[in-house]
């Protein structure tokens, strides 16, 4: 794998709003206190668990790597505590309702939920031995087009599995991909994912990691006839893929630090991305798929499992 040279890390996120707006307007029921439901495995007690080690820390909240004791089995445990800010367990709410419904091999899974009465909420889930794939771009350098194929396919079946539960990711980027030591790579953190309730409803809001955001979420009216955000994640993924391949954001100069407007002009207005030469024409078209600005002639996550760049490398895996 060739090196990364100059990957830089980006403040990609958009501004939070005016406090007064960050209150949430139709507050999510409380969850039941500790849960665990028909996709949930059940743990013995979440008392029995001993952290082993901090694995990350997110919006909000801890990742430890925790095992249980009587059995040994590591798992990794998200804790929030209840003083965090309303957007947080906002997310937090939203993250625990869609872990409760999916049940994928190519989703992360959940298994349990505890409330506790102050507040604080911890979720278990199995734990990803490698990491994100952002953080092995960092440390091993960009992936083969070989890898990046069986990459695709995982994701690309995640995808089309959250899409048919009309669960729409919103903020597929390589940190939120997680990797184990067999190289099964697992969509995870859904904080700002949305549960579509009608097939038509809107879903416009800036929410996610704006680098990775679709032109349609910019400039609905442009971009999106008929917006209903499943194509906005297959965007997030062409350029995910891209990244992985390339090393840097494919959508800037490497090593460019972007303002939000120069990165709302290179998403909407800029020139499509300069494919590297010895790219495979298969992988083009599939990028070319992935990154059409105008959001209806996007493929969708199952068309996309039968393009060549998937079906063939997945051939020669199974050879
Ligand atoms: N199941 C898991 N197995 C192994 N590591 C994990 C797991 N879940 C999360 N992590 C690690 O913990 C880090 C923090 O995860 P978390 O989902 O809380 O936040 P994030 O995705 O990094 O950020 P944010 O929630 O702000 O978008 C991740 O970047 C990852 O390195």
């Amino acid at each position: 794998m060739a090196l990364v040279r100059e990957r830089r890390q980006l403040n990609l996120r958009l501004p939070l709003p005016d406090s007064s707006e960050r209150r949430p307007r139709f507050p999510l029921p409380l969850p039941p206190t500790t849960t665990t439901t028909s996709s949930t495995t059940a743990v013995a007690s979440f008392a029995d668990l001993e952290k082993i080690q901090v694995l990350g820390h997110g919006n909000g909240g801890t990742v430890y790597k925790v095992h249980q004791k009587k059995t040994s089995t590591v798992y990794a445990l998200k804790v929030v505590h209840g003083d965090t800010d309303a957007i947080t367990r906002r997310q937090i709410f939203r993250e625990m309702e869609i872990l409760r419904r999916t049940d994928s091999p190519h989703v992360i899974h959940c298994h349990g939920i505890s409330e506790k009465p102050d507040g604080d909420i911890s979720i278990l889930m199995e734990y990803m031995d490698s990491g994100t794939l952002d953080s092995l771009l960092k440390s091993n350098g960009t992936f083969s087009e070989q890898n990046l194929s069986d990459i695709a396919f995982q994701v690309l079946n995640g995808l089309s599995y959250l899409h048919s539960h009309k669960i729409i990711h919103r903020d597929i980027k390589p940190a939120n991909l997680l990797v184990n030591s067999k190289m099964e790579v697992k969509i995870s953190d859904f904080g700002v994912s949305k549960i579509m309730c009608r097939t038509l409803d809107p879903c416009n809001s800036y929410v996610g990691t704006c680098a990775y955001m679709s032109p349609e979420r910019f400039d609905p009216e442009t971009y999106g006839q008929n917006y209903n955000g499943y194509a906005a994640d297959i965007w997030s993924l062409g350029l995910t893929m891209l990244e992985l391949y390339i090393g840097h954001f494919p959508l800037l100069p490497a090593g460019q630090r972007p303002d939000w407007a120069t990165l709302m002009c290179a998403i909407c207005f800029g020139e499509p991305p300069n494919l590297p030469d010895d790219m495979s024409l298969e992988f083009r078209s599939f990028i070319e798929c992935c990154l059409q600005r105008e959001s209806s002639k996007r493929w969708s996550a199952s068309q996309l499992l039968s393009h060549a760049f998937v079906v063939n490398h997945s051939k020669k895996s199974e050879n």
